[in-house]
């Protein structure tokens, strides 16, 4: 069930996540399209990959947002990577139009679509669709999280770890990492699952996982979206101080952070 709006919600942002929304699902269905006909991977001058799946979802999401919202600017993943270069602005877009593009290249279904609105500095709203399997979450900090699939839509919560111990997801890139034993501290473990994307957040978002350390580099467009369906799901994602993760940071770059389900003790109408 979706909760009723709460003080803190601005009252067009529900007419900004319907856009969201929209602008994802969309690109979902163009990326599974060129999925399906087959394409190639370039090698940007990073060395990531991307796809002409990336280039075309972006160049949909970017249009649509800048139609609908033309005074909230909004920056793309591969618009940045391009040189395009925009200021920090007191609210704006984020997008990354194919998060998990090395899972898509290699054939896996771990990649999203995410749509984040960034509001001083924090990721107030976002979705994040999941193109391989047909999901789309959605989420307006301090209202709810939803998730819709062919079953309808509904509210999703994070939940608290059971006694068994943290289900933990982490990236496949960077799961041999020796910091990841320090940042679960001693805590019981009851699995650890390896998969690309903000697939991990979503998990966490809907209670299907406890923990997403994340000690590798990620880009803000990466945790704006799924960060903003977690807080609106009762979960957080915190950096190594135990601050909030923030955003319009120098180069769009994020420090380590990890995301959390819910704590024992959370306030459960939050
Ligand atoms: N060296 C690096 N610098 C910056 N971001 C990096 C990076 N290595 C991985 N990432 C980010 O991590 C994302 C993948 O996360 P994961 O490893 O959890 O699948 C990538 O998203 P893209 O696929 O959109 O490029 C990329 O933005
Ligand atoms: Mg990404």
């Amino acid at each position: 069930m979706i909760r009723a709006p709460s003080e803190r919600a601005m009252p067009d942002d529900r007419a900004l996540l319907a856009l969201a929304e929209r602008l994802a699902d969309e690109a979902a269905s163009i990326i599974r399209e060129i999925r399906s006909r087959g394409f190639e991977t370039e090698i940007k001058s990073d060395r990531s990959p991307v796809t002409e799946a990336d280039r075309a979802a972006e160049r949909h999401i970017l249009a649509g947002l800048r139609a609908a919202t033309p005074d909230i600017p909004a920056i793309g993943e591969e618009e940045v990577a391009a040189g395009v270069e925009t200021a920090v602005a007191p609210i704006y877009w984020l997008v990354d139009p194919l998060d998990g593009t090395r899972e898509f290249a290699a054939g896996r279904e771990d990649f999203t679509v995410n749509i984040g609105l960034v509001r001083d500095g924090r990721a107030v709203l976002g979705a994040v669709a999941l193109p391989a399997y047909h999901q789309l979450y959605g989420g307006i900090v301090g209202v709810g999280a939803t998730r819709t699939d062919a079953g309808g839509k509904v509210g999703i919560k994070a939940v608290s770890p059971g006694a068994e111990g943290l289900r933990v997801l982490a990236s496949r890139h960077y799961a041999d990492d020796p910091r990841l034993k320090a940042w679960l501290g001693g805590r019981k473990v009851a699995s650890v699952g390896n998969i690309g994307s903000a697939a991990k957040f979503v998990r966490v978002a809907e209670g299907a996982a406890d923990f997403y350390p994340r000690l590798g580099p990620t880009m803000e467009w990466d945790t704006a979206a799924p960060q903003a369906v977690v807080e609106a799901a009762g979960g957080r994602v915190l950096d190594e101080q135990g601050a909030i993760l923030q955003y319009g940071k120098p180069g769009w770059r994020n420090p380590p952070f990890m995301c959390c389900g819910r704590h024992d003790g959370d306030d459960a109408a939050s």
